[in-house]
C-alpha cells in the first residue's frame, strides 16, 4: 500500500486531480490506477489528472491524462487549473507571468486573484464543412451549431459523432454552440476520453469561439456560457489564414487536498 497526496481543482467545473509529481514516484504510466483516481464513486473523481515535473527551462512540465487513465492531448482547463496550482504552490519565478511545457508545446500563463489566463497554440488549419467545423486547438474539436443547447441530446449526438466514422481511429471532441447577443455564445461539450459531457472544455471552447468568428468575422474575442460558469477567449487572425495569439482566461479554484491510500 502507498499513500498518494494530491489537491482538486476545477476550472469552469472541469474538474481535475493534480499531483505534484517532481520527485516522479508516480507512475504517469499506470494507467489502471490514473482511472481508479478519476473514478467518482471508488478514487478521488476528476475529468482529468495532471502531473506537475519538472522542465530545464520553463517553470515547469505539465502531463494531462483524461478520466479513462490515457495520457492526452492538451486540456485548456486542465492547464488554467496546473498554473493556479503552480502559484499557489510557489513553483512560478514570477506568479504574475509564467510559462510550462505541455504536451503541445509551451504555454505562457498569467494569474491575478483566481483568474489564469493562458496562451494556447497557434491555429493553421480549420477544416469548415457545411454543417459543421473541424479543427485542433491543442486537442481535436467538432463543432456544429444548434438553436438551443438546453435542448441537445449532447452525450448520445455527441457520443455518435465522436466514435463516427470520420473520425476513426483516434476520435475527437465535440462541441454544440449556441449564438447568443453579439460577441456572446453558449457551448456544452462532449468530451473524448471521459466518454461524457463535462462542465466546460478549454480547448472546445477555443474552437468554439473560432468557429463563431467564422460566421461573425467582427469579433475575435468571445463571452462563454458553459454549464460550469464563464470563459473568455480571444485571438488574431494570422498571415496564414489561421489564428495567433490565442488566449482563454477564466477562473482556476482550489476545492480541497488529501491522501488517498491505494
Ligand atoms: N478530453 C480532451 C482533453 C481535455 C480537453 C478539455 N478538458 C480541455 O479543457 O481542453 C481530449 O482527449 O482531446
Amino acid at each position: 500500500m502507498k499513500n498518494i497526496h494530491f489537491h482538486k481543482y476545477q476550472g469552469a467545473g472541469n474538474d481535475f486531480i493534480i499531483i505534484d509529481n517532481r520527485k516522479g514516484t508516480f507512475d504517469g504510466n499506470d494507467t489502471t490506477l490514473i482511472e481508479h483516481l478519476c473514478n467518482r464513486r471508488f478514487g478521488i473523481g476528476g475529468d482529468g489528472l495532471m502531473l506537475l515535473e519538472d522542465h530545464p527551462v520553463h517553470d515547469f512540465t505539465m502531463r494531462y491524462f483524461n478520466s479513462d487513465g490515457g495520457e492526452a492531448s492538451m486540456c485548456g482547463n486542465g492547464g488554467r487549473c496546473i498554473a493556479a496550482f503552480a502559484v499557489h504552490k510557489g513553483v512560478v519565478s514570477n506568479p504574475d507571468k509564467f510559462s510550462f511545457m505541455a504536451v503541445d508545446g509551451e504555454h505562457l500563463a498569467e494569474y491575478k486573484s483566481g483568474i489564469v489566463n493562458l496562451k494556447m497554440i497557434d491555429v493553421n488549419s480549420v477544416n469548415k464543412e457545411n454543417k459543421f467545423t473541424y479543427l485542433n486547438t491543442g486537442s481535436p474539436h467538432h463543432v456544429c451549431f444548434v438553436d438551443d443547447v438546453a435542448k441537445t441530446d449532447v452525450y448520445n449526438e455527441g457520443k455518435n459523432i465522436r466514435y463516427s466514422e470520420r473520425y476513426q481511429p483516434d476520435g475527437t471532441n465535440v462541441n454544440f454552440v449556441q449564438f447568443k447577443t453579439g460577441n456572446e455564445i453558449k457551448v456544452r461539450t462532449y468530451e473524448r476520453g471521459v466518454e461524457d459531457e463535462t462542465l466546460a472544455c478549454g480547448t472546445g471552447v477555443v474552437a468554439s469561439a473560432i468557429s463563431a468568428h467564422l460566421k461573425k468575422p467582427s469579433f475575435s474575442e468571445f463571452d462563454i456560457e458553459v454549464l460550469g460558469g464563464k470563459l473568455k477567449v480571444c485571438f488574431e487572425p494570422n498571415s496564414e489564414g489561421g489564428f495567433k495569439n490565442v488566449w482563454l482566461e477564466g477562473p482556476a479554484t482550489f476545492v480541497f487536498e488529501g491522501t488517498i491510500e491505494i
